[in-house]
């Protein structure tokens, strides 16, 4: 039985990635905490309050929140931090040094779900501090493949933590009774066929030529071009539908779409679609836009949204072919 802190000290590149990795486990085993518990506390619905991206905050993403800041605040390796729920970057009392670290995080993932007890998550990146005086925003906008590691949480029926902090990806599981993340699945891997797709099929008129295609090809299963029948799933938290595939396999799909609104997809580069980009990479998927793969895009801004097509090696490269022919 491995602790994720001997995980760490065996695997992570640096110290610093190993005490901030730790800081951000603390973080989300006290959110999964007031996940479970909002009913009591008096945390459930709406905080009254909007983010930057003109989205409703609940209380439970303001407090998540609160919950990482807090922690990343008291952690000297931690130089500044971004979260999709704050306009601009926090500074910390710790000016950049060798090693330090950034952090953008998406406090609570799928909180919508919260309304219905399903599952929801938080989503963390770790990017090299600049070696200047002080941290800006244009520090944060590094590509995803300049990350030093990243993870997600998952608050389901277990709390299941998922990072990389080295070429490998591995899943640890909250002991409630001890309070400890145990090492449970190491060297996750993806393979690169699966039978099943996830999307948001409400938005179905208006996509693109290339996932109507693909989308239909897959329905229409073994009558159709691809010979095989999918399944389709959609828990609308990406951190649910991201372990669904580290598990088992499949794509997740949340594409750009002809509306004005959602000309670049929904997620978030920074918070979102970095961050599981590497963890699919290094398990052997694929992340694209279907005309980029994702860790390659510098981003332009801080809450930068991009299309996100990620999973199974040879069904992503399938999307790339049907978005450039
Ligand atoms: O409401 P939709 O269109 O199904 O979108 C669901 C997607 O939106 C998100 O909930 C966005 O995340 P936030 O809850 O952090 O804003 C993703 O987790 C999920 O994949
Ligand atoms: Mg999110
Ligand atoms: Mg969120």
């Amino acid at each position: 039985m491995q602790t994720l802190s001997q995980y760490l000290h065996q695997h992570a590149t640096t110290p610093a990635v190993t005490a901030v990795m730790l800081a951000l486990a603390d973080g989300c085993r006290a959110i999964g905490q007031a996940v479970r518990n909002a009913a009591f506390t008096g945390q459930t619905g709406l905080a009254g309050s909007g983010n930057i991206q003109g989205e409703a905050q609940k209380k439970l993403d303001v407090l998540s929140n609160d919950l990482l800041a807090e922690r990343l605040r008291s952690q000297p390796a931690v130089c500044a931090f971004a979260s999709e729920e704050n306009d601009s970057i926090t500074l910390t009392p710790n000016p950049p040094h060798p090693g330090g670290v950034l952090v953008a995080f998406d406090p609570l993932d799928g909180s919508s779900n919260l309304d219905i007890n399903a599952p929801v998550g938080t989503i963390f990146s770790l990017l090299p501090a600049p070696a200047a005086a002080t941290v800006s925003e244009a520090d944060f906008l590094q590509p995803g493949q300049q990350q030093l590691a990243a993870g997600y949480a998952l608050y389901g029926p277990a709390t299941v933590l998922v990072l990389t902090v080295d070429a490998t990806v591995s899943a640890f599981t909250l002991d409630e009774t001890h309070g400890e993340f145990i090492l449970t699945q190491d060297a996750l891997t993806l393979p690169a066929e699966t039978g099943e797709f996830a999307i948001n099929a409400a938005n179905l008129r208006h996509w693109g030529d290339a996932i109507v295609r693909y989308v239909a090809e897959c329905q229409a299963g073994r009558d159709g071009p691809r010979s095989k029948d999918f399944n389709m799933r959609w828990v609308a938290a990406m951190v649910a539908d991201v372990h669904r595939i580290l598990s088992r396999g499949g794509v997740f799909l949340y594409p750009a779409d002809r509306r004005a609104s959602a000309a670049s997809g929904k997620l978030r580069l920074l918070y979102e679609a970095s961050p599981m980009a590497l963890l699919i990479e290094r398990a052997g998927g694929l992340a694209s836009t279907g005309h980029a793969r994702i860790l390659d895009i510098r981003p332009a801004s801080l809450h930068q949204r991009v299309p996100v097509l990620l999973g199974a090696r040879h069904e992503i490269e399938r999307l790339n072919d049907y978005h450039t022919s």
